[in-house]
């Protein structure tokens, strides 16, 4: 249990619940390619089965950390931050992207949209996700969506979801990891038939890089 003191800068979002931060290459979506500092925050109740960071589920196995502290960190490295968790969008954002855009850093987010948009983005990446479905706010704003395939049915949902987003979100079609023989290829002929959509892999897995 935190403190009441703690436990109401968390709410204020003026601490977090870090995971890890690391300066890497975004492995994903639009971004690929391009360096950037990933800062994880802890919590996520959306419970996709085949998530690749269970181990940020929890928020209390992650130290509630000044916002502040996480700023100076982060600001001596590229010029973009990419806040992911868990699902960041748990908590209140605005102060973190204040204080990062502050500092002149891009700041970008990569979220299933499960709860309403918080803090100021220069680019939001929407990962859909059918056991709890994106707000509304995040379906206006998202610049992206990238849709995971696990199976054929998620052709489906991602057209479904395409349907839904804004009319200017470029549109990421990504294999399940595990999954990835089967789904690729079908990725590969689902791009070629609708090219609307974008292939995305998790390039930072072939490259064996956080
Ligand atoms: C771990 S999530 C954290 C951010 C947020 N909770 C979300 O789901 O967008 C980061 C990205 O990884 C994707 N992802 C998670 N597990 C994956 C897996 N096994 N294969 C492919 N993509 C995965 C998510 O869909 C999301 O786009
Ligand atoms: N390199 C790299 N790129 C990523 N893009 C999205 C990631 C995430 O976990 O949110 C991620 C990640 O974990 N590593
Ligand atoms: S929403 Fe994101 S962090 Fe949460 S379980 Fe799904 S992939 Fe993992
Ligand atoms: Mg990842």
């Amino acid at each position: 249990m935190l403190s009441k003191e703690i436990q109401l800068e968390v709410n204020k979002g003026a601490m977090l619940p870090l995971m890890e931060e690391f300066y890497t290459i975004q492995g994903e979506g639009f971004h690929t390619g391009t360096a950037a500092y990933f800062i994880r925050i802890g919590g996520c109740d959306v419970g996709c089965h085949w998530c690749d960071v269970k181990e940020s589920w929890n928020a209390e196995l992650h130290p509630p950390t000044s916002v502040d502290l996480i700023v100076k960190n982060a600001s001596s490295y590229a010029d973009t931050v990419v806040i992911t968790g868990g699902e960041p969008l748990t908590w209140d954002m605005t102060l973190l992207t204040q204080q990062l855009k502050d500092k002149n850093l891009k700041v970008h987010i990569e979220t299933s949209g499960a709860y309403p948009l918080s803090g100021t983005w220069d680019w939001i990446c929407l990962s859909p996700k059918k056991n709890k479905l994106p707000t509304q706010t995040v379906y206006d704003n998202a610049h992206e969506l990238k849709v995971i395939i696990y199976n054929k049915h998620d052709f489906i949902f991602a057209e479904e979801q395409a349907e839904l987003v804004n009319d200017n979100a470029i549109l990421f079609l990504q294999p399940e990891w595990s999954k990835k023989e089967e789904m690729t290829p079908l990725i590969v002929d689902y791009v070629m038939n609708n090219p609307k959509w974008r292939v995305s892999l998790q390039t930072h897995k072939y490259l064996n890089i956080p």
